[in-house]
């Protein structure tokens, strides 16, 4: 039942992500570490708050395993009845998460790629439904998908980094799904010019339009993120959750409804000759940067 106070999230989508193709990894991963270490939880002295980590050096991006880690430790978070909240953060010095891993939508594998975009739309249920109060500590840079990590949160504190959705500067467009909870988070008009453009928002003016909560000093963030998931604890559970499926649920039970049509949709547009050159410059431009 979608309102009960139980191990399930809002919207229990994980069962359908079964009949995804898994295909194993083709080497593209950047961490010489294993997908099981690039998630972790942690408990806190207070029983009811976790915290999740992401550390997948060097950016945190989303590869189809770092969406499949998340999920899994959301999942497992979830299922221990005492936990009612997670705050989300990164152990990278300068990074909250670089968004999708671009090496999955260049010259992509065409098996792979919808079976990782199903694994992103699968960590958007996950995080964006959670029946977890769910603190974003942002503590670096939050670009596009890593952006959407925050606003899948509950609450966002931010310390330093830079936020936004900035997909048209890679020549692509923000899905659908990802782009509405923009807009019902900053509104239209502010949403339609920071599309358009790309803009990626430093924590004040991130403030300034409401894409983040708080800011905070880099030294306060896990101490503020644990004062603020405790006031989100509470509030009774059930309360808690009904608020989430009022203000969530019409948008996750859209996509629920428009998987497959979205799956299709992602790997058409990726596929385009012109996109693929726009990819191919990004990435230049990104290592040209670093020079
Ligand atoms: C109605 C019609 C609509 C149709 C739409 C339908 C479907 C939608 C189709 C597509 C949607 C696709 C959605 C995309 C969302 C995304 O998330 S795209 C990813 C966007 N991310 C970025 O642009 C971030 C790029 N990275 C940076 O700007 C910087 O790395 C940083 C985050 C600001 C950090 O800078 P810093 O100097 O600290 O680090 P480096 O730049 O040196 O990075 C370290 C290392 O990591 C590599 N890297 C960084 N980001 C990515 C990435 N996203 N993917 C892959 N690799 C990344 C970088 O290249 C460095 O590598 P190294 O040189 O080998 O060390």
């Amino acid at each position: 039942m979608m309102f009960q106070q139980s191990s399930r999230s809002l919207l229990d989508a994980s069962k359908k992500s079964s009949s995804f193709r898994w295909t194993s990894s083709v080497g593209r991963t950047f961490s010489s570490r294993s997908p099981q270490d690039w998630v972790t939880t942690e408990e806190t002295d207070d029983p009811s708050i976790a915290i999740l980590k992401m550390n997948r050096a060097p950016a945190n991006t989303l590869s189809l395993e770092m969406c499949t880690e998340i999920s899994k430790a959301i999942k497992e978070l979830e299922s221990n009845k005492k936990t009612q909240a997670v705050i989300l953060t990164s152990s990278l010095p300068t990074i909250f998460s670089a968004g999708l891993d671009l090496t999955e939508l260049h010259n992509p594998d065409k098996d792979r790629l919808p079976a990782f975009w199903g694994a992103f739309q699968q960590l958007y249920f996950d995080l964006y439904g959670s029946r977890l109060a769910t603190i974003g500590a942002i503590n670096g840079h939050a670009p596009a998908a890593g952006c959407m990590l925050a606003l899948s949160c509950d609450y966002r504190i931010m310390s330093k980094g830079n936020i936004g959705l900035n997909e048209s500067k890679l020549g692509i467009c923000a899905p659908p799904w990802l782009g509405q909870q923009f807009i019902d988070t900053i509104g239209l008009r502010k949403a339609e010019l920071a599309l358009n453009m790309g803009t990626l928002f430093d924590t004040k003016a991130a403030l300034d339009i409401g894409l983040i909560d708080e800011i905070v000093g880099e030294d306060d963030v896990m101490d503020v993120a644990k004062t603020r998931a405790s006031q989100w604890v509470a509030i009774p559970a059930p309360a808690r959750v009904a608020c989430k499926e009022l203000t969530r649920g019409r948008q996750l039970n859209e996509l629920k409804e428009n998987r497959k049509q979205d799956v299709d949709h992602f790997c058409s547009f990726v596929n385009q000759e012109a996109m693929q050159r726009n990819l191919g410059f990004y990435f230049e431009q990104l290592a040209k940067r670093k020079k």
